[in-house]
């Protein structure tokens, strides 16, 4: 742990993991964070809190934010003011194209829709349907959305650092890889 708290006594990384619903990042967000010693934060979660003072479930909010912008101002707002505080994970699809002028290290995990789908389904214990639903609306939304709202096409992974397809990879093999190229970005 020295190691780390070095690491945020010099640099303060700002580490973005992303990637369309079901795919991983969170599983290797917060495996970042442990292994690191850094902060860990989800704008899921906040949207997922969101959701709740407001008592509506995430597909509805979603809904809502589809015609109110508001929503995700407030929610991009508190992610760039966790972010520019430092020495933190951030796992969120799309808080790298809204961090994108900060330093951060972004690494984008992709998966097959076929795959994504059965992730939703074995972790939330959900429908097919559903867990179809899930992965494809929200997916959907988030694409609108950006680009309606910032102009920003969230298909464009040119600004992320490492892309990574997790499709054929088991979860230790692929964070395996995610943690060596962290760790070469911060020349740990
Ligand atoms: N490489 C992998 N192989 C198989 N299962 C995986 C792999 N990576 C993650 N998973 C599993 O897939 C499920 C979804 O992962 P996770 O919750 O991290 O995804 P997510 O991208 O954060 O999803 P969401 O956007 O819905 O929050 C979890 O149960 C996780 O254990
Ligand atoms: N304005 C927004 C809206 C959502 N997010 C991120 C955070 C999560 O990755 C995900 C949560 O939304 P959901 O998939 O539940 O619709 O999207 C964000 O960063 N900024």
């Amino acid at each position: 742990m020295e190691e780390e708290k070095k690491i945020c006594d010099k640099i303060k990384p700002i580490i973005i993991v992303s990637g369309p619903p079901g795919s991983g990042k969170s599983t290797y967000a917060k495996r970042l964070s442990q292994d690191l010693g850094l902060r860990y934060y989800t704008s899921g979660q906040a949207f997922r809190e969101l959701a709740k003072e407001l008592n509506k479930d995430l597909i509805e909010l979603n809904k809502i934010a589809q015609k109110d912008p508001e929503i995700d101002l407030k929610i991009d707002k508190k992610t760039l003011e966790e972010a520019k505080k430092g020495c933190i994970v951030i796992d969120s699809h799309l808080a790298a194209w809204i961090l994108k002028d900060l330093p951060t290290i972004s690494i984008y995990v992709k998966a097959d829709l076929n795959s994504r789908v059965n992730r939703i389904l074995s972790r939330d214990k959900v429908s097919l349907e559903n867990s179809i639903e899930e992965a494809t609306y929200r997916e959907y939304t988030h694409w609108a959305r950006f680009k309606e709202y910032y102009g920003i096409d969230i298909r464009d992974l040119s600004i992320f650092d490492l892309v990574i397809d997790t499709t054929k990879l088991s979860i230790s093999d692929a964070y395996d890889i995610i943690l060596n190229f962290v760790k070469k970005m911060l020349k740990l």
